[in-house]
């Protein structure tokens, strides 16, 4: 069999992007999947997308992570509006249908826009947090995170007995700043540390701006700069969460496989 890609980008949250408006794809073949995205035998990815046509929405996105696993991924989402406006199927606002629900998003000053959908709430975990932002976050706030075992500490957090059995993502965020935050994430199904994760970026920013009305956080990640806009509800909860950063197209080809 041979499959045409295109190898997509955010922050250094890498993926196989996929036009299957044909629907040609196997979607019970989560080997394929996980062979795609093998970083020695296959194309290499953090996560793998599918586009296919909906008859409610612009677009459908239908995201594997590495071990064939599926969930809402901000990154993701982000990549995907860039493939579908490449692949002319939007211009530069979108309206599409994703795991977790509908998603809104814009294309500017290069940057895609994407609206995340609303967070009822942030749960207190001992001394850390959990949000889910579409898909599940632990957060903790560390003093020095350029300096921590985000691989070891983790791991230890997503396998915990707290998170089965499906499991968390973890992320280690350090304050720089009272609007600038800097975060390292151990990615569920990717199965170890991404240079960033949109999803993840986003339940920080919530809970490093929870005592806030709105805010507009700056993130640094491994992989570049992304930046987290929200509201917070008076009942609790947030809304109107826009995660914004770079989606790239880094190549394209064809595999036999
Ligand atoms: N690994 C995550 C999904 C991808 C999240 C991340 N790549 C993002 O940008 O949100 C999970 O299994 O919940």
């Amino acid at each position: 069999m041979e499959i045409t890609f295109y190898k997509y980008q955010g922050t250094g949250n890498d993926f196989v992007m996929i036009d299957d408006r044909s629907e040609s794809f196997d979607v019970s073949d989560l080997e394929l999947v996980s062979k795609l995205c093998d970083r020695k035998f296959g194309i290499g990815a953090d996560g793998l997308i599918l586009i296919r046509n909906h008859p409610d929405y612009d677009f459908e996105m239908i995201y594997f992570n590495a071990d064939g696993s599926q969930s809402m991924c901000g990154n993701g989402a982000r990549c995907a509006v860039a493939f579908s406006a490449f692949l002319g199927i939007v211009t530069s606002k979108t309206h599409f249908l994703a795991i977790d629900g509908a998603h809104d998003a814009v294309i500017k000053d290069g940057l895609v826009q994407l609206l995340m959908g609303d967070v009822s709430g942030i749960e207190s975990k001992e001394q850390d947090y959990f949000v889910n932002t579409g898909s599940p976050h632990h957060i903790r706030l560390v003093k020095a995170v350029s300096d921590y075992p985000v691989f070891a500490e983790g791991k230890e957090v997503r396998y915990s007995s707290t998170y089965a059995p499906g499991g968390t993502n973890v992320n280690f965020v350090e304050a720089i700043s009272e609007d600038e935050i800097f975060v390292r994430t151990y990615e569920r199904g990717v199965e170890n540390e991404t240079l960033s994760c949109g999803t993840g970026v986003t339940a920080a920013a919530l809970v490093y701006g929870k005592d806030l009305p709105a805010a507009e956080i700056k993130i640094n990640t491994l992989g570049g700069k992304l930046s987290v806009k929200f509201t917070s509800k008076p009942s609790g909860g947030f809304s109107d969460i826009w995660l914004i950063g770079p989606a790239e197209q880094v190549f394209s080809g064809t595999i036999k496989i």
